[in-house]
């Protein structure tokens, strides 16, 4: 065949081994140059911290994907060596100052959230909505159903299920076996929140293994991390059939039939099927349905979805958690039992039932739980947001657009203002507590976050702590099986606080007290 004219642009054309050379050197050069840009002209380039952390987010992924949630853990080491404000990935500052905490999560600025949207899968929850005045919306939905008021209507389920945890316990006890309360209570959590948000619950605390979301939410946690790099990842795992993600991860099962649960029960609520199982008042699905404050197209099957597997993953494992390191410090210090079940037999001798607003005036079980929730954080990971003004933080002018995070555990740990940071001390929080130059303490309790996007669940929470340990600790005595502090330690930052990877938990051999 004559190729006539095209013979000489053949000529020209490059081969494939040339192509790929021409493909290799494009590629090095535009490192090159992003290398070039991020490290010298790039608005966040004059902010301290490690060069690799500056050009390239695998620094940040070597942390978290290969070492396993260990990076808050570095970047408080890279404070130590240079300062308060560091450059952490090529786009984000990282400010290490509890005294700055509320400039940073302001209640008076609406700031944008920037990077959970892709970490779990759920775009569109209160939680993970990027955009301040949409998170706005949503929130205001929710939160009636958050209020003290709401909560309280509902608490005669909350006792019957601690009622049901504490006939577990008298069965451990009898069987005379060690009782795991690092199972236990999440399936506690579990059932009062799907009682209370959904109007039935899977029965988790009657399981005789305690089996609940825990083990779901331990193996898919530092799932997160992969997420933050490689965005695609979990659009692709949902797409997948749900027979296919249990093979590959048998304990995602229960949070698999949740989300199947909740897919039906939203798509009757849409229907206006009669759902209700309980006897209360409306499940989170009926309260957005019937918001003033949100459009039609916050109110799609896929949109409720996301919402419940916030309040599920907001809800269970961050109490939990808070009644673990609660319970295992007062197991465990003698001190601390032997006043808190003296105080809790004065204020309801002979088997009197516990009332909530007694026990919110108890001083040393408040101290306890301030403790106990300092130390379990709520969230251990970097906490982002986007101010749309520059932020001015000592020397540094922070530019408006920039993400910028603090780290809860930073501001527990801040040892000028909890002093033996590490030690549970509920005292600290007794009488009216300020910080050496006069600044109240509770100002530092920052676990349940701050500002306009702090944690809606809070009430709920405080009410599950005060009638869960008023219970456990007015009815039982403890011992512990084999175990120490490190079962309610941090050892991994999977977004929540999660301890030593190889932990039995905490267990304890139970026995009824006679007073
Ligand atoms: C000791 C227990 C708890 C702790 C320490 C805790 C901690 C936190 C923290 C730190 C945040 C703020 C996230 C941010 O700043 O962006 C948060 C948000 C949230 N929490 Fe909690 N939480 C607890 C219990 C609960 C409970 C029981 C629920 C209810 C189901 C819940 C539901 C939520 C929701 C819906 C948000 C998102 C709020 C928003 O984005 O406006 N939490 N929580």
């Amino acid at each position: 065949m004559d190729l006539g004219p095209f013979k000489l642009l053949l000529e020209f054309l490059p081969t494939i081994p040339e192509l790929a050379v021409i493909a290799v050197a494009s590629y090095a050069a535009y490192v090159l140059l992003l290398t070039i840009y991020r490290l010298f002209l790039h608005p966040l380039a004059k902010f301290p911290g490690p060069k690799l952390a500056a050009v390239t987010s695998w620094y940040e992924a070597y942390y978290e994907i290969i070492l396993q949630g260990q990076y808050s853990r570095k970047i408080s080491e890279l404070h130590a060596i240079y300062g308060p404000v560091i450059r952490v990935t090529p786009h984000e500052i990282h400010i290490r100052d509890s005294r700055f905490y509320d400039e940073v999560y302001s209640k008076n600025l609406q700031v944008d959230k920037h990077g959970w949207d892709t970490r779990f899968g759920t775009e569109n929850g209160v939680l993970t909505t990027v955009d301040a005045a949409l998170h706005k919306r949503r929130r205001a939905a929710l939160s009636p159903m958050f209020s003290r008021r709401s909560i309280i209507s509902f608490i005669h389920i909350i006792h019957r299920h601690i009622n049901t945890l504490s006939s577990r316990m008298k069965e451990f006890e009898s069987r005379k076996e060690p009782m795991n309360l690092t199972h236990a209570f999440p399936a506690l959590t579990g059932d009062i929140i799907m009682d209370y948000f959904f109007g039935f619950n899977y029965g988790q605390l009657k399981d005789p293994e305690f089996d609940s979301f825990h083990d779901a939410f331990m193996k898919i946690a530092g799932t997160g991390h992969l997420a933050t790099q490689f965005p695609w990842i979990l659009p692709v795992m949902n797409s997948m059939p749900d027979f296919l993600t249990e093979w590959l991860q048998p304990a995602a099962k229960p949070l698999l039939k949740f989300k199947r649960d909740q897919w039906d029960l939203i798509g009757k609520t849409l229907r206006g099927d009669s759902i209700k199982c309980n006897d209360a008042p409306k499940t989170i699905f009926q309260e957005i349905l019937s918001s003033r404050f949100l459009p039609p197209c916050d109110k799609t099957q896929q949109r409720l979805a996301d919402e419940a597997q916030i309040v599920v993953g907001g809800g269970v494992e961050t109490t939990a958690f808070a009644l673990n390191v609660a319970a295992f410090h007062i197991i465990n210090t003698p001190h601390i039992y032997a006043r808190l079940h003296s105080d809790l037999v004065t204020a309801f001798p002979n088997g009197a039932a516990l009332e909530l607003v007694k026990l919110e005036q108890m001083p040393y079980l408040k101290a306890i739980i301030m403790e106990a929730v300092r130390l379990t954080y709520g969230l251990s990971a970097r906490n982002p947001r986007t101010h749309n003004k520059p932020l001015r933080y000592k020397q540094w002018v922070i530019p408006a657009g920039t993400s910028v995070s603090m780290t809860i555990p930073e501001v527990s740990h801040d040892e000028e203002i909890f002093p033996e940071s590490h030690s549970f001390m509920p005292e600290r929080w007794l009488g009216e507590p300020k910080t050496s130059d006069g600044v109240p303490l509770e100002r530092f309790m920052v676990s349940f976050g701050r500002g306009t996007r702090s944690c809606l669940g809070m009430n709920l929470a405080w009410t599950e702590l005060y009638l869960t340990l008023g219970t456990m600790f007015r009815r039982y005595k403890f011992d512990i099986f084999q175990g120490d502090v490190t079962d309610v330690q941090m050892g991994h930052d999977f977004f929540i606080p999660v301890t030593r990877l190889d932990s039995k938990g905490v267990r304890v051999f139970v026995s009824s007290t006679s007073d």
